[in-house]
């Protein structure tokens, strides 16, 4: 399959399997990706059909490990979700797939770090919880560097050495976020990932399946110290922005960029965050995405 056979914004050059492969990841990005769409959107045909490509088959994986399967059934799902990768082809009958293959064949994604992305799922199915920071940034680097580094190869870069370091960087600034916006959700659900040498040192105890923190003045410095550690990640990722054309900055500055006003939310106000999920609205979405498609930082 040639380079131009496919184009996203060319319905009668593109063979109709590749384009209902690609609509469908489209698709799925469309209806589950309550974030990362609004920057996904802004990417031209090929490059966001890729993007959904890695989406797609990123939240399959996310989906396994957060679903109701028994735990030795979720592991054996994951465990075909890392040979599906492997073996990923353009024949494949799941559109996903074809999708994904066909997208390496025209851009250099690092197929392998999705082996990454099942390892860290792997160690939340398998319960691990993380002492020290430098054990929960590998997970970090795991679940989300793995992804950045995946979006890198479809935004293209001059310099691969210094961009995938930053695209690292700029995952795990956003799951660091992410731990903190679930943090009682996944409390509830017997995940704790905030460093255990961390809630020592505040005298917070975050039990799994346990209740409210009650005591909101530690839980507040606990949260903003943790903040602040993500705000560093944030500022070392957002270091790739200018390495990227218009448009993948746009998509890019759009995502993280959204992530980062939630960070800024939970910094605001801590305790909500042992209440309820923070999150922004459509319009305030909609706003962040507008500014970076105008060159605005975020
Ligand atoms: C270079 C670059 C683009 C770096 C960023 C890489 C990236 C998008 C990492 C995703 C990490 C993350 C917090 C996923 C949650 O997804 P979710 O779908 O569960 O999110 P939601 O719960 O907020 O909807």
């Amino acid at each position: 399959m040639g380079a131009a056979a496919f184009d996203g914004r060319d319905p009668v050059s593109s063979p109709t399997r590749f384009r209902d492969a690609y609509q469908e990841c489209e698709r799925i990005t469309r209806e589950q990706a309550r974030n990362f769409s609004y920057g996904i959107r802004l990417l031209p045909g090929p490059k966001r059909g890729a993007l959904s490509a890695v989406y797609a088959f990123a939240r399959r994986v996310d989906d396994v490990g957060d679903g109701d399967l028994p735990r030795e059934d979720k592991l054996r799902e994951l465990k075909n979700c890392r040979e599906a990768v492997h073996q990923a082809s353009t024949d494949s009958t799941d559109p996903v797939l074809v999708a994904l293959a066909d997208a390496a064949n025209r851009m250099p994604l690092p197929l392998e770090a999705f082996d990454e992305l099942i390892d860290g799922c792997e160690a939340d199915v398998r319960g691990t919880s993380y002492t020290t920071f430098d054990e929960l940034l590998h997970y970090c680097r795991c679940v989300a560097g793995s992804i950045g580094r995946l979006s890198l190869g479809v935004f293209g870069t001059d310099d691969p050495r210094v961009a995938t370091a930053r695209a690292d960087a700029l995952g795990v600034a956003l799951q660091l976020t992410n731990i903190l916006r679930d943090v009682r959700e996944d409390q509830i659900n017997g995940r704790v990932y905030l460093p255990a040498s961390d809630l020592a040192h505040f005298g917070v105890h975050l039990e799994p399946g346990g209740g409210f923190v009650e005591d909101s003045a530690r839980w507040n410095r606990l949260m903003r110290f943790q903040a602040a550690r993500a705000d560093r990640w944030y500022t070392e990722g957002f270091r790739l922005l200018p390495m990227l054309d218009r448009r993948s900055r746009a998509c890019c500055a759009s995502m993280a960029g959204i992530y980062h006003q939630l960070l800024v939310r939970i910094a605001t106000n801590p305790n909500a965050a042992m209440h309820q999920r923070t999150s922004l609205s459509g319009w305030r979405k909609a706003g962040v995405a507008a500014r970076s498609l105008a060159g605005m930082t975020p």
